[in-house]
């Protein structure tokens, strides 16, 4: 079997699933096929096209009361995370980044919806996503109908989190390079129709090495490329000793813990394996930078101050900040 997409998966990457869900959807052609040529997103998804009204639910808009593509079409980075706070302080931090007037209001573009919260900072749209795969995939899934509607060109979609490392210190920040299951596979699997469907969670190589490359100069933390894993749990789906059950030993969990790190593996969230899979699907370029709350090593519990996680939550945004600032830098260099 051989296939002509991005992704290149080990043996032990579910090879001939990948390839069965790849023919699929990242078919060379199809792939390309999701991008009409002025970048905007072409679905793969006829049934939409009998819709005569599309209502993005959660996000609590929908394509007749709305001028989407006048309200988003100039959107050029998609940023999610999953509380509502960081993600209003992003959308301010990044409005001051870019230089936009001090007097901008940042209104949460979800009013109607109480889900999740959408700020629009220029260019940069910023959406808080909640906990978790499921949550996560439904606020991405409609922020990409959006970006569709919108006719945005080209969008870069970013998640921006917090985590536990892997023998690295505390407040630490991590792009990953890859997401990796519970079951500790390159693959986000979702059930469709009864039957688990498995997708390759790859990010974009060349934009994390690129958000990275830039952090070169940044003398407060430490900032590492690497693999993330996304349990589907906090507690024993990290291989915590500190929840309500744990039916497992200390030696249990740091062998796990060492097979992840062994394997590549420097933190461990909620969401980054389904993240990457569910952009890669809909063709888009996408990164995930989390900062580190702990050395999972080292512990369980989340012991720092609030004062200081807040400040440790600002580093993703510093990260990403300064590639968005860089993006639109070369932008007017090059003239367009
Ligand atoms: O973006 P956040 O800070 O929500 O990311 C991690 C993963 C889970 O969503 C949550 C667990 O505390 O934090
Ligand atoms: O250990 C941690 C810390 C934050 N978020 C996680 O998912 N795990």
């Amino acid at each position: 079997m051989s296939c002509d997409c991005d992704y290149v998966l080990e043996k032990h990457d579910v090879q001939a699933q990948h390839y069965s869900t790849c023919s699929a959807l990242f078919g060379a052609t199809e792939k390309k096929g999701l991008r009409n040529p002025d970048g905007t997103l072409r679905l793969n998804n006829k049934h939409l096209e009998s819709l005569k009204v599309d209502v993005l639910y959660h996000l609590g808009l929908d394509t007749a009361n709305y001028d989407i593509p006048a309200q988003f079409g100039d959107v050029k980075f998609v940023c999610l995370g999953g509380t509502k706070h960081r993600m209003r302080e992003f959308a301010k931090y990044m409005a001051s980044v870019l230089g936009l007037p001090k007097e901008m209001k940042l209104d949460n573009l979800t009013k109607h919806s109480q889900r999740y919260a959408m700020y629009k900072a220029g260019p940069v749209l910023s959406v808080s996503h909640g906990i978790g795969i499921p949550s996560m995939a439904t606020a991405l899934q409609e922020v990409i109908k959006l970006m569709h509607y919108a006719k945005a060109k080209d969008p870069i979609f970013f998640r921006l989190g917090t985590c536990g490392g892997l023998g690295i210190p505390a407040g630490s920040v991590v792009v990953s390079a890859w997401g990796l299951n519970g079951t500790l596979e390159k693959t986000y699997d979702v059930p469709v129709l009864g039957k688990m469907r498995r997708m390759p969670s790859y990010l974009d190589e060349r934009l994390s090495q690129e958000v990275h490359h830039l952090t070169k100069d940044i003398k407060d933390f430490n900032t590492y490329i690497a693999g993330t894993m996304a349990a589907d749990d906090f507690y024993r789906g990290q291989a915590r000793l500190d929840g309500p059950f744990c039916d497992y030993t200390e030696s249990d969990k740091m062998a796990f813990l060492r097979t992840l790190a062994d394997m590549g593996v420097k933190n461990i969230e909620m969401e980054a394996n389904a993240f990457a899979a569910i952009t890669a699907e809909a063709g888009l370029r996408s990164g995930v930078v989390c900062v580190t709350f702990l050395d999972r090593l080292q512990g369980d519990q989340v012991t720092p101050s609030k004062q200081t996680l807040t400040e440790w939550q600002q580093r993703p945004m510093v990260v990403l900040g300064q590639f968005i600032a860089k993006y639109f830098e070369t932008r007017v260099q090059n003239g367009n």
